[in-house]
């Protein structure tokens, strides 16, 4: 079965297709800038160059037209139809509370992914539009979604209800739901094969550190709390966006520099955390490289990053009243070696021992980066979202035809 997996921006598109049968990547790619003038697809078939091209594709519907057209083009695609496209899952930021599993999209589930579009406009509403795209590109192909929010439905009321009035929960579905819910999920299990420990018998602080980032608490293999919450704005320090503040700041902001709802909302996700700190970049790479160069405002950002991770590895390890795995994943968590040694340095008092030379290896596997003294083992497992939608899909298509 060959599966294309979609994740969908609200002008980005990423794609990924997996040949099932041995999970093999067959081509990968994303199309940018989707709405403006000039777009780019850049799209790689295995075992052949990647190429870029640059053109006007106006809407998600067209952009998906033109990986399809990739997949199956003369010199740079894969396939020779696109008819051998069995399935497609699309990443879905939010599922509420409806959908604790990945689920094979019918009428009733758009409808349902469409009652969130409040709950998430920022990423909801581009992933209908993919869902809606590949329909009508590829009309007679199952399609699956596949939850951020779905792991993390295991929470307890206490985890996942803010203290305010309750009617705000009933009436509004106003809680935490936690993100990036299929990369913790998906690193907690690599984790305890890696250790080759049964995952229920282990507490686990997992830390998706990318772009966006968040850190759970894994009991049981089970999530049992983490830092993202209504939205992925809560929690950690991440590249644009604030994490955690006093809620007070929003109205107190608004009135003082006379902000609208949607320009306060787009200051707190898209002019804050590390940007706004460094003056420089929302990329990691660059404020180290600031930092190290000796850029005052740089060196702050990172420390104040550091120093939120580490706050929230504390506040989960009375969580779950200990720690046996702490693990790093997602951009920033895979390749940053010295933040990394940055965290484990401050946290000594949990008994916690990095090997620098583990720590400084470069792999796409699993490792292990603590002493063999360490009380708690502490991995690098890169994550793959990709191949876990893949699966996901795979399971369910097999299982309406059964
Ligand atoms: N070699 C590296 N060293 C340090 N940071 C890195 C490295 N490679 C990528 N990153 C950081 O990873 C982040 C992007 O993470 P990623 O998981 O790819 O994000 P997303 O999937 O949310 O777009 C960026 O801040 C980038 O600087
Ligand atoms: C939910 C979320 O924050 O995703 P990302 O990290 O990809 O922005
Ligand atoms: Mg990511």
């Amino acid at each position: 079965m060959k599966v294309l997996v979609i994740n969908a921006g609200s002008s980005s598109l990423k794609y990924q297709l997996f040949n099932m049968k041995d999970e093999s990547i067959l081509a990968k790619g994303r199309v940018e800038r989707i709405g403006f003038e000039s777009s780019i697809l850049v799209h790689e078939s295995t075992g052949k160059p990647e190429v870029s091209e640059v053109s006007e594709i106006l809407d998600h519907n067209a952009a998906i037209k033109k990986v399809l057209d990739m997949i199956v083009h003369a010199e740079h695609g894969i396939l020779g139809s696109i008819d051998e496209i069995d399935a497609v899952g699309h990443r879905v930021v939010h599922g509420g509370e409806s959908f604790s599993n990945s689920v094979l999209v019918k009428p009733e589930v758009r409808s349902e992914i469409r009652k969130l579009f409040d709950l998430a406009p920022l990423h909801n509403p581009p992933a209908m539009m993919g869902i809606v795209a590949v329909e009508t590109n590829l009309p007679n192909v199952p399609q699956a979604a596949v939850f951020d929010t779905a792991f993390h439905q295991t929470m307890p009321a206490s985890s996942y209800l803010y203290p305010i009035p309750k009617v705000l929960y009933t009436k509004h579905k106003i809680r935490r739901y936690g993100f990036h819910g299929t990369s913790h999920y998906y690193v907690s299990r690599k984790a305890a094969e890696f250790l080759g420990k049964p995952i229920e018998s282990l507490k686990i602080i997992t830390c998706h550190i990318g772009n966006g980032g968040s850190l759970t608490a894994i009991q049981d293999g089970k999530s049992m709390d983490t830092s993202m919450g209504m939205t992925p704005l809560e929690g950690l320090m991440m590249g644009t966006r604030s994490g955690d503040l006093d809620p007070a700041v929003v109205p107190f902001t608004m009135a003082k520099e006379d902000l609208t709802i949607s320009e306060v909302t787009s200051m707190l996700n898209k002019h804050s955390g590390m940007l706004a700190i460094s003056g420089i970049s929302s990329d990691m790479r660059e404020i180290h490289n600031a930092m190290e160069e000796g850029d005052a405002n740089a060196k702050l950002a990172y420390e104040m990053y550091e120093y939120r991770i580490r706050k929230y590895i504390g506040s989960y390890t009375a969580a779950m009243n200990g720690l046996d795995v702490l693990i790093f994943t997602a951009g920033v968590g895979e390749n940053a070696s010295h933040l990394r040694q940055a965290i484990c340095d401050n946290l000594t008092y949990f008994g916690i021992e990095l090997d620098a030379e583990a720590n400084a290896v470069r792999s796409p596997d699993a490792r292990r980066i603590s002493t063999a003294q360490s009380k708690v083992e502490v991995l690098v497992v890169p994550t793959n979202e990709e191949l876990v939608i893949a699966q996901d899909t795979y399971d369910l298509v097999k299982s309406e035809q059964a």
